[in-house]
């Protein structure tokens, strides 16, 4: 997984990297320019539009003025604009300003006219990872300038004004695509900052996860690329018992949907025995909509620990008897995963929150979340807070959103990259619930199932929405379940 490094390690990576390949920091800068232009290529074609790069006094300045220089050598055109004598710059947005092709007008932003050309690009190199303090003064006015044009805006490392670690308070460049270098910022994944990031670009400048690793040991972002070795491979001897037996307990009248949702998952995302258990008086006539799964009573079945993995909590409702609930999980007594109105039901009974079995995966969405831990600020206070409960209970905490957070038990932070906006649709949740459940009974540790779910849940509704977009429902994602797995290569 790629380590997600604070802000202020990043100097020291930087210096240490370079050291370790014998090359000078202003190569760095090179082959993030060139990281850059290469991205921007791709994306941006047309080279009769005007670039307006907005250049800091740091080395996010030097990198905008490195990409000057390419992008102009490249035949586009350019104008840039500098905030400071050049002459109180960093060492490498110096070289680079010596560096600067003739042909490129550069000029102090003062003198800026104002004028951004229709279809204009502005590049912001103003700050990044550097940033000391909220912006004030002149800068923040050219910020809120920039901010009002209509031209596509593009940021580099990070918006201006945008701390890399925490919720900002003062004014931040806008960007539609923030192209930031190695690894995503923390900060670039909270969701009060999307207005700011626009759309996130991870690019390679260079320098080696493994390298990475020694800098951040707590917190990580998910990859496509770090999902098949997570998985369990099954041979032509398996039979539906490897593929494991698993449970749903859910389903309160009027809610048996969302236990459908769940149940449906599991199967399809491989469990081998589906059963659900309705909460009714008396189940046995439910009628249930999928040929492949059973109904199971669990108040007359007391070995529920025949079960390889329990899912409990989808549409159960908020009439549940805390003691019931106890007596489930004293009986089965292993990893469960628990969501929904299960997640309320120890809300509102901490007594027993004692009694969860350790390793267990909690599925919350941030309303259910704040029941969990009182209000919170922002989402840096959520992340903390989802960190500490972990820890505090020997749980996996998945906080649901944009970049659904894994919290383990031993404080590691996991951060997820597949989704999208269209997942935020009703029984999107339990679909979830559902496919971590069916990992779990797959034998997978719940590590690897709460990974496994999280991302392939992902990346199964990023498949679903290229046809339905806003009109994706949860039933979707779960017919996109099997092609994550040919995506993925896995069998
Ligand atoms: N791995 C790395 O570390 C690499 C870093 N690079 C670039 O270097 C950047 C970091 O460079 P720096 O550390 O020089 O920092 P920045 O360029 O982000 O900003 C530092 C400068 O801005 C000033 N400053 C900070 N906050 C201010 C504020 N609110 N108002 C006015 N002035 C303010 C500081 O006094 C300093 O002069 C990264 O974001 C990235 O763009 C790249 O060149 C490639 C490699
Ligand atoms: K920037």
């Amino acid at each position: 997984m790629l380590p997600i490094l604070v802000g202020e390690s990043i100097k020291e990576l930087d210096q240490e990297f370079i050291l370790s390949k014998g090359i000078l920091s202003l190569d760095l800068m090179e082959q993030a320019a060139n990281a850059f232009t290469n991205w921007f290529y791709g994306v941006f074609e047309d080279k009769e539009v005007q670039i307006y790069i907005f250049c800091g006094p740091g080395n996010n300045g030097g990198d905008g003025l490195a990409i000057a220089r390419l992008l102009s050598e490249n035949g586009y055109s350019i104008n840039v604009f500098y905030l400071k004598n050049e002459k109180d710059c960093s060492n490498d947005f110096q070289a680079n300003f010596e560096r600067l092709p003739k042909n490129i007008s550069a000029t102090n932003f003062e003198k800026w006219d104002k004028k951004i050309e229709d279809g204009g690009i502005i590049i912001d190199a103003i700050f990044g990872v550097g940033l000391s303090r909220v912006l004030e003064g002149p800068i923040s006015d050219l910020i809120c300038e920039l901010n009002s044009s209509l031209a596509t805006r593009i940021a580099i490392d990070l918006p201006s004004g945008l701390p890399s670690d925490s919720v900002t308070t003062g004014q931040v460049f806008h960007s539609d695509h923030t192209v930031t270098f190695q690894f995503p910022k923390l900060s670039l994944l909270f969701p009060e900052h999307i207005q700011f990031t626009g759309d996130l670009h991870i690019i390679d400048i260079g320098i080696e996860d493994g390298f990475l690793q020694d800098f951040s040991k707590k917190a990580f972002y998910i990859r496509k690329q770090d999902i098949s070795s997570r998985h369990r491979f099954f041979h032509r001897f398996s039979h539906k018992g490897d593929f494991g037996r698993v449970l749903f307990i859910g389903g309160a009248p009027g809610k048996l949907g969302a236990l459908f949702l769940s149940s449906y998952a599991a199967l399809r995302t491989g469990s081998g025995l589906v059963s659900c258990a309705p909460e009714f008086e008396d189940s046995i006539g439910i009628q249930v909509p999928y040929n492949e799964i059973m109904l199971y009573q669990v108040k007359s079945n007391t070995d529920l620990a025949e079960m390889d993995a329990i899912g409990i909590g989808s549409g159960w409702g908020n009439t549940i008897d805390p003691d019931y609930f106890l007596s489930i999980m004293i009986r089965f007594n292993k990893p469960m995963v628990i969501d929904a109105d299960a997640i309320n039901l120890l809300a509102s009974n901490p007594f027993l929150l004692q009694k969860v079995p350790k390793n267990s995966i909690l599925t919350p969405h941030v309303k259910e979340f704040e029941r969990l831990v009182g209000k919170v600020a922002n989402h840096a206070e959520r992340i903390e807070k989802a960190i500490s409960f972990a820890i505090k209970y020997e749980v996996i905490l998945i906080l649901k959103g944009a970049h659904t957070l894994i919290a383990l038990p031993d404080g590691r932070q996991l951060f997820n990259s597949s989704g999208n906006q269209y997942m935020a649709t009703a029984g999107s949740g339990d679909v979830l619930t559902g496919m971590i459940t069916s990992f779990l009974g797959q034998g997978y540790t719940p590590e690897n199932a709460a990974i496994c779910g999280v991302f392939h849940h992902g990346l199964a509704g990023e498949l679903a929405s290229e046809s339905k977009r806003r009109g994706m429902v949860a039933s979707d994602i779960i017919e996109k379940i099997p092609t994550t797995f040919v995506e993925l290569k896995i069998s």
